[in-house]
């Protein structure tokens, strides 16, 4: 069967050597071939994440109209599309598939506001409102940004022959969309789209069955379930960034089982106003303006996510 690489976050980290280790190697050419692989050894612990998916579930069943009062028109946040509920069919990710039938919400990192986009605080339902919604998805976050983007960014940055240093300047104050999203029961779907961002990394609830495929190496590939690992995909931002060496690889979600589906993704981008060149180039790319675009083209337009307008 076809499957996605696994690769392990601890062998990345243990390298000593500034050409890294074999799973360095390995990483290298999941990004060149898949661009999409699962992550094991992340020190995360399966409990947080356990605690954090039933907080989202429990979230997602309050009534609408108090889901509503923290939707994406009552955020400060510009654009307000960054942060909170989005009901029902309110994002489009492939213009051909339309508005997608699942529900969300969208945390960032608290900052305090400033006039940059993507910078401010979400309004978020409290512990009386949806107890542990909040406390365990900014833990999580906490850890995810801790204990994994840097490690992950110093491992691609080694797999790339650059210094282990080369992104973190990079990603001092990197800007986040943490999500979590609501499949209904059968029929959920989110569009054939890519990832607008550098990488994302994925938490998927556990089913038996898959309901995200992922297109690598001219074929769609289940992204089954693996227990206790995360699955990474690549953005379109670090495809252009590596001059098309690293791709970013078209996916969808169907879900069709008899219950509900929660995943919570974290697209990582980077600082505000940084400015980058992708590698071999003099080109100077605003990573920000890009993603203004993404979400003019998912939320204004409703013409889809990342590359889904070369997807058909
Ligand atoms: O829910 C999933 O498994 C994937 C969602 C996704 O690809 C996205 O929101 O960009
Ligand atoms: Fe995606």
């Amino acid at each position: 069967m076809n499957t996605l690489p696994i690769i392990s976050l601890a062998q990345l980290k243990k390298s000593s050597s500034p050409s890294g280790n074999e799973e360095h190697k390995r990483l290298y050419d999941t990004c060149l071939e898949h661009g999409f692989f699962y992550l094991k050894d992340h020190g995360i612990s399966s409990e947080l994440v356990q605690k954090t998916i039933q907080a989202s579930r429990n979230f997602f069943q309050l009534p609408e109209e108090t889901k509503k009062a923290y939707s994406q028109d009552k955020q400060t946040v510009y654009p307000n599309t960054c942060r909170g509920y989005s009901p029902l069919y309110g994002e489009t990710l492939h213009e051909d598939v339309g508005p997608d039938p699942k529900e969300l919400f969208d945390l960032g990192i608290e900052r305090p506001h400033s006039d940059q986009p993507f910078t401010g605080t979400t309004l978020i339902p409290d512990e009386t409102v949806a107890p542990g919604f909040a406390s365990c998805h900014y833990q999580l976050q906490g850890e995810i940004m801790s204990k994994v983007v840097p490690h992950l960014l110093r491992g691609l940055a080694v797999a790339l022959g650059q210094k282990p240093d080369y992104f973190d300047p990079y990603f001092d104050e990197p800007i986040l969309i943490h999500r979590t999203i609501h499949y209904p029961p059968e029929g959920g779907i989110a569009g054939k789209h890519t990832d607008n961002g550098i990488f994302t990394i994925l938490i998927q609830e556990y089913f038996p069955n898959p309901s995200l495929r992922v297109y690598a190496k001219e074929a769609w590939i289940d992204a089954i379930c693996l227990e206790d690992a995360f699955v990474v995909n690549l953005g379109d931002m670090l495809q252009l960034w590596t001059n098309g060496l690293f791709i970013s690889t078209p996916h969808e979600v169907i879900h069709t089982l008899a219950k509900s589906r929660i995943s919570i993704p974290f697209f990582v981008y980077p600082n505000v106003n940084a400015v980058f060149q992708p590698i071999g180039s003099d080109e100077k790319i605003n990573p920000t303006e890009i993603m203004l675009k993404n979400f003019n083209s998912i939320w204004v337009e409703k013409t889809g996510g990342g590359r889904a307008k070369e997807l058909k």
